[in-house]
């Protein structure tokens, strides 16, 4: 590929899920605006298929996506062999494009981009948005100049590295959310009742999705469903006919679904929460129970222990207890209460944050590795 010059070039390894996807673009939002190329690496599952399509003005290549076995199974060698084939893949891709910086947004699809960039002496970043780092990301930090972060309680996990706290990219679109009444018409709502949202993360969440739909509601209350994709008719079958209570799969316009919103009921993934910090939203939060080493707990608990979130494991949770919960978030005191909470925790800015850094370290000379 021809190299637009004088044009930083960053490749973002954003692949995998939501949670790297989004903050992965936002980064490419804040660097092109900033006058920079990027090229986005992500994988070949259909939830990256899905999140990207509205973003086609940047420039994407797959990369395997590199779920890691257990150490000793035997599924370990072809994991290698993997890795070190993708790692020769990526080489080839950043000579082509001339990259001068790779940014890793988490997961094993981070690690081949990065390792391939010190191979060829270019700065290797990693961004981690939770509050307990993944094993991925702790192992591809050895490769990388500085590691970023979403949230300090993360820092002592990555120790000997330089950690800059930059908070987790969000994407521009939720930045300036639309009118109230205009995205309660895109969603058939009507603007001046309760807005309950649901979300179980970019991949949706059955367990949940049928506490919520099983929850009786107080009838005031209006209900979107984001059910996730494949899940949308089932939720409708638990639901049934029920005024103001609409359902969706993959939601591609969270800025409609965020402006319409009184409190949230989520998961515990970082992307979800960073916006709904920076929206100033009050949520009950329900961690995914086989998150890994259950990192969705503490990421929740940091929402918990600020008084911006309920936080409440799905054993524990029942249809009655979910309605009581909604009710006591939708208390106007209690809502307003939870909504400044929830702002506190919110770090405006961390794209640009993310950019200033990776620029600031090429300006001192690249690589110090
Ligand atoms: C099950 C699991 O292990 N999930 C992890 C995954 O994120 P996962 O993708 O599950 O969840 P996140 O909350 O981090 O991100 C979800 C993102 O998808 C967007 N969205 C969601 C639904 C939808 O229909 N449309 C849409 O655009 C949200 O606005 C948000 O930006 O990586 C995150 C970052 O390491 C972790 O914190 C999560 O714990």
């Amino acid at each position: 590929m021809e190299k637009d010059k004088g044009k930083p070039g960053l490749v973002i390894a954003c692949g995998g899920t939501g949670g790297h996807l989004f903050p992965g673009l936002a980064v490419a939002e804040a660097w092109t605006a900033a006058g920079g190329r990027v090229l986005l690496l992500v994988s070949e599952k259909p939830i990256d298929r899905e999140a990207s399509r509205k973003y086609d003005a940047y420039r994407f290549e797959t990369i395997p996506a590199l779920p890691k076995p257990a150490t000793f199974s035997p599924r370990m060698l072809p994991f290698l062999v993997s890795v070190w084939k993708t790692i020769r893949t990526c080489r080839g891709l950043l000579r082509s494009f001339q990259a001068d910086a790779v940014l890793g947004m988490g997961g094993f699809t981070s690690l081949p981009p990065v390792v391939a960039a010190k191979k060829a002496g270019i700065p290797a970043f990693v961004h981690d948005s939770n509050a307990l780092p993944g094993k991925a990301n702790r192992i591809t930090s050895r490769w990388c100049d500085e590691v970023f972060l979403g949230m300090e309680a993360a820092r002592s996990h990555f120790p000997g590295k330089t950690c800059v706290v930059t908070g987790t990219p969000v994407r521009r679109e939720l930045t300036t959310l639309p009118e109230r009444s205009a995205a309660a018409a895109k969603w058939g709502l009507d603007p001046h009742r309760p807005t309950l949202l649901v979300m179980g993360g970019s991949q949706g969440a059955r367990k949940l999705n049928s506490l919520v739909a099983e929850a009786p509601l107080d009838a005031a209350v209006q209900v979107l469903h984001i059910a996730g994709p494949g899940d949308e008719s089932r939720v409708q079958e638990e639901v049934g006919e029920r005024e103001g209570y609409r359902i969706v799969g993959f939601c591609d316009d969270m800025a409609s679904a965020y402006a319409v919103a009184d409190a949230v009921v989520a998961r515990s993934g970082a992307s979800s929460l960073t916006e709904l910090a920076d929206l100033g939203l009050p949520s009950l939060l329900v961690p995914f129970p086989f998150a890994a080493e259950d990192h969705q707990t503490v990421n929740a608990r940091v929402f918990e222990e600020a008084g911006a979130a309920i936080l409440e494991q799905e054993k524990d949770l029942d249809g009655a207890k979910v309605a009581s919960l909604v009710s006591r978030m939708l208390e106007p005191q209690e809502r307003t209460r939870m909504a400044k909470a929830a702002k506190s925790l919110s770090i405006p800015d961390a794209a640009k944050r993310v950019c200033e850094a990776i620029g600031g370290l090429m300006e001192k000379g690249g690589s110090n590795r």
